[in-house]
């Protein structure tokens, strides 16, 4: 997606690339555990050292051969390559000596580091969330499926100038979002010595937040763990859904994810464009004659399906070819 497909080795380097992004986490996991034992940590860390210093050197060696073949590439095509990826566009300013901002290698690197940890399977596992609630909810899909046909019609795809005239569409994605965070815990470092809720907190300890905990919070939400898309139809849970000290699918504050409205345009065409033109047969999952997505979460830092989501896209309309 982001480094476009056009490299010789492109799906080579994309699945290296998954491979890594998938250890990084575990290790990430592992070091979150480590933090907990306090100046004991440091038994962990040397037990983990040898994956703490070969994971970023193997992240460096990839983005390298990725930098290289997009270097050779602006070699053979010249300036007007063609379909230019956002690494292309980053190699230019990087060659150009007279460029207001000079990047190098280790800043470019650091920045699609950045964009795969962060950007690549937080995506791809919210929309596996929310069209899992939607197939166990036919009526939701249904609902959904008919917002869609009496805004959009029949003949094209939802492009992102709907989203506002889909409600129903927005309500499905927060209510899908609050019961199944992909990132459903983040920290903050403490800066100075303050008291949150009665506890004293110390300088320079790390805070949790868990934000599945607090989007599932009773007091704060009826039904918790339902899937009741209607509450953000309503003016109150609305304004829940924008207070960003209970509705925290993206974080909060100036850290709070960079990427939320990339992901948001992803999910945005990707998940109207599977209601509207497919039912999904799902194979394998849970309930009597197994038609119900397992909704079950795999242990880990980010919050991914435990089962695979396994199912038959059965044509309902082909806009495609509208
Ligand atoms: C559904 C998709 C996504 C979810 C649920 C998500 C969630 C989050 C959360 C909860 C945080 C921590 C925020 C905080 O500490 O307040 C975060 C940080 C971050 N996210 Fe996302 N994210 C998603 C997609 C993306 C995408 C598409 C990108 C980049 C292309 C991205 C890049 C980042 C980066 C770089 C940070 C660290 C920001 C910082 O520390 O200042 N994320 N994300």
């Amino acid at each position: 997606m982001i480094m476009s497909a056009r490299c010789s080795g492109e799906d080579n380097q994309a699945e290296k690339c998954r491979g890594l992004v998938s250890e990084s986490f575990d290790l990430a996991a592992k070091l979150a555990v480590c933090n907990l034992f306090g100046p004991l940590k440091r038994i962990g860390i040397w037990y983990l050292r040898k994956k703490i210093a070969d994971v970023p050197k193997r992240y460096d060696e990839l983005f390298e051969n990725v930098l290289l073949e997009h270097e050779e590439k602006a070699k053979r095509e010249g300036p007007n390559i063609e379909n230019k990826d956002l690494m292309d566009i980053l190699l230019e300013v990087y060659h150009d000596e007279n460029a207001e901002i000079r990047l190098t290698r280790k800043q470019m690197k650091t920045f699609f580091l950045d964009l795969f940890t962060g950007g690549t399977s937080t995506t791809a596992d919210a929309i596996l969330w929310i069209l899992g609630e939607l197939v166990n909810h036919p009526a939701a899909y249904k609902k959904l499926r008919e917002e869609i046909d009496s805004v959009v019609g029949t003949e094209r795809l939802v492009d992102e100038a709907d989203i506002p005239n889909l409600p129903y569409f927005q309500a499905c994605v927060k209510e899908a979002m609050r019961l199944h965070p992909p990132v459903p815990l983040f920290d903050r470092v403490c800066r100075e010595n303050c008291k949150l809720a009665g506890y004293d907190i110390p300088k320079g300890i790390t805070m949790i937040m868990n934000a599945y905990s607090i989007m599932r919070d009773p007091k704060i939400w009826d039904n918790p763990n339902d899937f009741i898309p209607e509450r953000f139809l309503k003016e109150e849970d609305n304004a829940k859904g924008q207070n960003l000290q209970i509705y925290v699918p993206f974080g909060g504050g100036r850290r709070m994810c960079p990427g939320t409205n990339m992901s948001s345009s992803l999910i945005n065409s990707s998940v109207t464009a599977m209601v509207q033109c497919f039912d999904w047969k799902v194979v394998g999952g849970d309930g009597p004659d197994g038609s119900k997505v397992n909704m079950e979460t795999k242990a880990g830092v980010t919050m991914s399906l435990d089962k695979p989501f396994m199912s038959t896209p059965v044509l309902h309309r082909d806009v495609f070819s509208a």
